[in-house]
């Protein structure tokens, strides 16, 4: 077995491998873009707003008062210059501010009789001017952005109709053991896999396009290269594996990964629980392919998951690594001498403290459903109460 690597180079390391394989950039329109990352900086192709536009309800007038008002302007039409002193037009808020207005005066603070129109308008402009929010072409949002709604509502106002992101990397999910049942409950020394459901779903939650799991796939080096290479055939950028990742007598994935080409980006990772944790690159097809082997313990699968593939995730698609949130513990969370501890924890709605939750054996899974995520006691150290420490959330 080799060295574990440190956790925080590890996360580092799968980062720069992602990187360097980035998924190629297409244009997708605005519906469809939701959770994927601009490949371009997100720039309107006007000013904005484009025209004057009223903020207001009231009158555009020129000159002093009172005033005569002829006609009416709406929002979404041009409207006729503003030609002579004394005069103004009705005008709707979002209406472009006909050219010659000195003024806006609201039609709460205004008198009218007849055509004619009186009051004083505030000091302040009541119009929103050319390029106030944004000038054409101007950068609004970097390379590496994650598209949100906001930015999706962004993009619109910014005139455009499609973005320019990497896509959403397409996982396989592979369950490698034959004691695992996926239906009814665990009995004669079999159990139910849990990963199989659970992790395509957290890898959902992180913007992968995820298969239905193959589970289980039978206990035999044969059937493990037989399944990944299906899984590369079928063109997963991500193949995420569990268990299998010691070197028991039925474990294959070294040798699986050997028969495969694959070279090892990250392979076991000084982190307790989920040390065994390993990610591998594959050429195939012409590209990089990745296969995260997430160990078989499933809270120990979790750790895997947020330790390596979410910053492998990042990197292929184009986003900066990972930057933890901290918190404060409320209580004390011991070390794991030169290992980094990722403890689970909840985060108390009202003190706002992170304290450690019960049963977080690494074969369990009570403590993670309910916990905020996991708390970074690093190599060398112990967590005291009132410490602020780094926090992997459980997406
Ligand atoms: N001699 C040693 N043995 C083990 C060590 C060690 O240091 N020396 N480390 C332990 C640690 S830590 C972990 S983690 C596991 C990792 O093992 P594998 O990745 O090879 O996983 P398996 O042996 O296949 O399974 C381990 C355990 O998890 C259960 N399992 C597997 N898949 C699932 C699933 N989809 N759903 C639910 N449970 C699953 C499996 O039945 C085993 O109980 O190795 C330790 N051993
Ligand atoms: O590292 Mo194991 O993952 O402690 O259960």
């Amino acid at each position: 077995m080799s060295a574990p690597e440190d956790w925080a180079s590890a996360r580092r390391t799968v980062h720069a491998a992602g990187w360097r394989a980035q998924l190629p950039p297409v244009a997708v329109p605005l519906a469809d873009a939701d959770g994927l990352t601009l490949a371009a900086p997100l720039a309107p192709v006007t000013d904005l707003p484009a025209f004057p536009t009223a903020s207001v309800d009231g009158f555009a007038l020129r000159g002093r008062g009172p005033w005569r008002v002829h006609g009416q302007v709406l929002a979404g039409s041009v409207p006729a210059p503003l030609a002579a002193d004394g005069t103004g037009v009705e005008i709707a808020t979002g209406a472009m501010v006909p050219e010659g207005t000195e003024a806006i005066l609201r039609v709460e603070h205004a008198t009218r009789s007849g055509d004619l129109v009186d009051g004083t308008p505030k000091s302040e402009r009541e119009w929103r001017v050319p390029g106030e929010e944004a000038h054409a072409g101007e950068p609004l949002l970097p390379v590496g952005t994650p598209v949100t709604p906001g930015v999706i509502g962004l993009a619109a106002s910014c005139g455009l109709d499609a973005l320019q992101v990497r896509p959403a990397p397409r996982a396989a999910m592979l369950i490698f053991g034959d004691e695992l049942l996926t239906a009814g409950p665990p009995a004669d020394g079999r159990i139910r896999d849990s990963l199989g459901p659970s992790i395509p779903a957290y890898l959902r939650r992180l913007g992968v396009t995820c298969e239905n799991p193959v589970a289980p796939i039978q206990d035999t080096l044969g059937a493990h290269v037989a399944a990944l290479r299906a899984a590369l055939d079928g063109g997963a950028d991500l193949i995420c594996t569990t268990g299998g990742t010691m070197h028991g007598p039925v474990d294959h994935l070294h040798p699986a990964l050997a028969e495969l080409g694959a070279q090892y980006v990250v392979n076991t990772v000084a982190v307790r629980p989920g040390f065994p944790m390993l990610v591998a690159a594959v050429p195939h097809g012409g590209r990089t392919r990745f296969v995260a082997g997430l160990p078989g313990n499933p809270q120990s699968a979790v750790v895997a998951l947020v330790s390596l593939v979410i910053p492998l995730l990042a990197g292929l698609t184009g986003r900066p690594e990972p930057v933890l949130p901290r918190v404060t513990l409320g209580e004390p969370v011991p070390g794991r001498g030169d290992f980094t501890h990722l403890a689970l924890v909840r985060v108390d709605p009202v003190d706002g403290l992170a304290r450690p939750v019960s049963h977080v054996g690494s074969a369990m899974l009570r403590g993670l459903a309910g916990a905020r995520g996991f708390a970074v006691i690093p190599p060398g150290a112990t967590g005291r109460a009132g410490d602020a420490v780094e926090l992997v959330e459980v997406p």
